[in-house]
């Protein structure tokens, strides 16, 4: 696997291993560090007047004087500007003996238009805000609108969190080493990067396995083995029934969008269960949807031991009062046939948000994790506001402490979703866009959420897809999306991901025969 994403800590690690199992040892993965960034300087700058190198006391800065050197023996105007000097014995130490320029203080830096600067300030070591020096040149490369490639981060950037410790550079091109960092996908760290290319300096994927990262890059490679593919003799209801609740007369919308997401990704049935004042706006707008009545607890558990749905969609358009939340709770603590899936989003989580102890000890009592939570930023305040008031947790962890907390999948939504599981993997999102900011996206979501738990997609993987397969609908539908378009561009992504050889394909499937298309 080459998603998976590493702390600054298992960054340090895999140095750790690859340097004790050879054959590079630290020195000469400094070098293979420094060589990258120096041949997607010359690939991509290669018309700069002159290339200005600031280097930072650390490793980072050791990269740097690799850099610096090679691109002096290549011809290139070189410039070297330090801020502090490595520490002697050092790999840094050694990259800066062997480089052939004399650097000057960070103090001094200036430059001419038509430059380009390397950022090999501070990196994985990041330990404080900027000093005053090394912001004024961030900002003076900011002002002066040159390109900028940073040396595994922007200096000023945490890896482990994304976030700024004061000033940052803004980067066009930043060159990681090995895997990328949480810093490079978790805002603001994603905009400040750019470009995020990932260089392999020699760290072998054996090496990557033995530091056992828990978090990846949220890409199809990470869920397609689990994605539900229909067996050849599949009847509707063994494609995953998914049952939507909707709200009143006037907020039924978002049920709908719900509802028609799940079957676009192939739930094989779905029921709208309705309260009876809704019945007649919702009969008007459905056809393939079934619709059902349910006022109470007793209609509901009649539908659930008839028809037995896999997966129920709980939140969207339900009003945020308590007695929604205790609606649920009543359901879950009374259902002999409890649904193997369930989706919270929306009005399902903030109606519970006065009482999220008794939410999370339901979703114990359900055993192995089969809920999914969607909150957007707000709605995870309210539910987990220990967690998220945490100043010193990234998003990364809120998330995988919210679902430890909650034993329940958590999508923590927005421009960086992330994914995370009770057992402490998780996902970044990273192909996320601005279209999906529009009204009912998040109903899509939850529908796609419970059409693929129906279908028997594990909670953790059925996210991850869900996330990734609505964000990747929006970009192929391009601007002036609105919600109702999310359903029916969906099949630009099935189609995508079912050509042959994307998927697995099992024997006698109909896409054996690629009929789906
Ligand atoms: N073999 C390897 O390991 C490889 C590593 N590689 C490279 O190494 C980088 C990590 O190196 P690193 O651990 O030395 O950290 P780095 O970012 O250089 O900073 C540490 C120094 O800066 C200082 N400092 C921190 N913040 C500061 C601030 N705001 N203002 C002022 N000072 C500040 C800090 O001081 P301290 O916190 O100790 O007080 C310490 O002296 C990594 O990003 C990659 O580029 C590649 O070559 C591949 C092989
Ligand atoms: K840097």
């Amino acid at each position: 696997m080459s998603h998976e994403i590493l702390t600054p800590d298992e960054m340090a690690k895999a140095d750790r291993l690859a340097i004790e199992g050879g054959p590079f040892d630290g020195y000469a993965l400094m070098r293979n560090a420094g060589a990258a960034v120096a041949a997607l300087v010359l690939a991509r700058f290669a018309s700069a007047s002159t290339v200005h190198v600031l280097c930072g006391p650390g490793n980072n800065g050791g990269d740097g004087y690799v850099v610096a050197k090679a691109l002096v023996e290549t011809g290139c105007a070189v410039k070297l500007w330090a801020e502090g000097s490595p520490k002697p014995g050092s790999d840094a130490a050694l990259a800066a003996a062997d480089c052939q320029l004399k650097a000057q203080p960070l103090g001094d830096f200036e430059m001419k238009p038509g430059a380009l600067v390397v950022d090999a300030l501070y990196g994985a070591g990041l330990s404080k805000p900027l000093s005053a020096e090394a912001g004024r040149a961030a900002q003076l490369a900011a002002d002066m609108k040159v390109p900028v490639v940073s040396v595994d981060l922007p200096s000023g950037l945490s890896g482990e969190s994304g976030a700024t410790l004061g000033e940052a550079f803004q980067a066009t091109i930043t060159v990681t080493f090995a895997r990328k960092k949480p810093g490079h996908l978790l805002l603001p760290g994603r905009n400040l990067c750019g470009e995020v290319v990932v260089a392999d300096i020699g760290i072998g994927d054996k090496v990557i396995d033995a530091v056992g990262a828990r978090c990846f890059e949220n890409v199809p490679a990470l869920w397609l083995d689990k994605f539900p593919m229909p067996a050849l003799d599949a009847y509707k209801y063994s494609r995953g029934h998914v049952g939507v609740f909707s709200g009143g007369p006037s907020a039924t919308g978002a049920a709908r969008l719900a509802a028609m997401a799940a079957a676009r990704i192939g739930a094989g049935a779905v029921t709208v269960l309705s309260p009876s004042l809704s019945l007649s706006v919702n009969a008007s707008h459905l056809t393939s949807i079934m619709l059902r009545k349910a006022d109470t607890l007793e209609e509901v558990f009649g539908f659930l031991d008839a028809r037995h749905p896999e997966a129920l969609v709980y939140g969207p358009g339900l009003g945020p009062e308590p007695g929604v939340g205790n609606f649920l709770l009543d359901l879950l603590a009374a259902a002999e046939n409890s649904p193997k899936g369930l989706v919270l989003d929306a009005d399902g989580l903030t109606s519970l948000a006065a009482q999220p102890e008794a939410l999370f000890a339901a979703l114990h009592r359900m055993g192995a994790p089969r809920a999914i939570l969607t909150p957007h930023e707000g709605e995870f305040r309210r539910l987990f506001p220990g967690i998220a008031e945490d100043e010193k947790l990234s998003k990364l962890e809120k998330a995988r402490a919210a679902s430890r907390l909650s034993n329940a999948v958590v999508v923590y939504k927005g421009p960086d979703t992330v994914i995370a599981a009770p057992d402490g993997r998780a996902a970044i999102n990273s192909n996320g866009t601005p279209l999906l900011a529009t009204a009912g996206s998040g109903d899509v979501l939850a529908g796609i959420c419970a059409g693929l738990l129906a279908q028997g997609m594990p909670a953790f993987e059925a996210g991850c897809a869900a996330v990734w397969i609505h964000a990747d609908a929006a970009q192929r539908f391009g601007p002036g999306l609105i919600a109702e378009d999310l359903p029916l561009a969906l099949l630009s992504v099935l189609r995508n991901l079912r050509e042959p050889g994307a998927l697995p394909v099992p024997p006698g499937s109909l896409a054996a025969g690629k009929t789906l298309s």
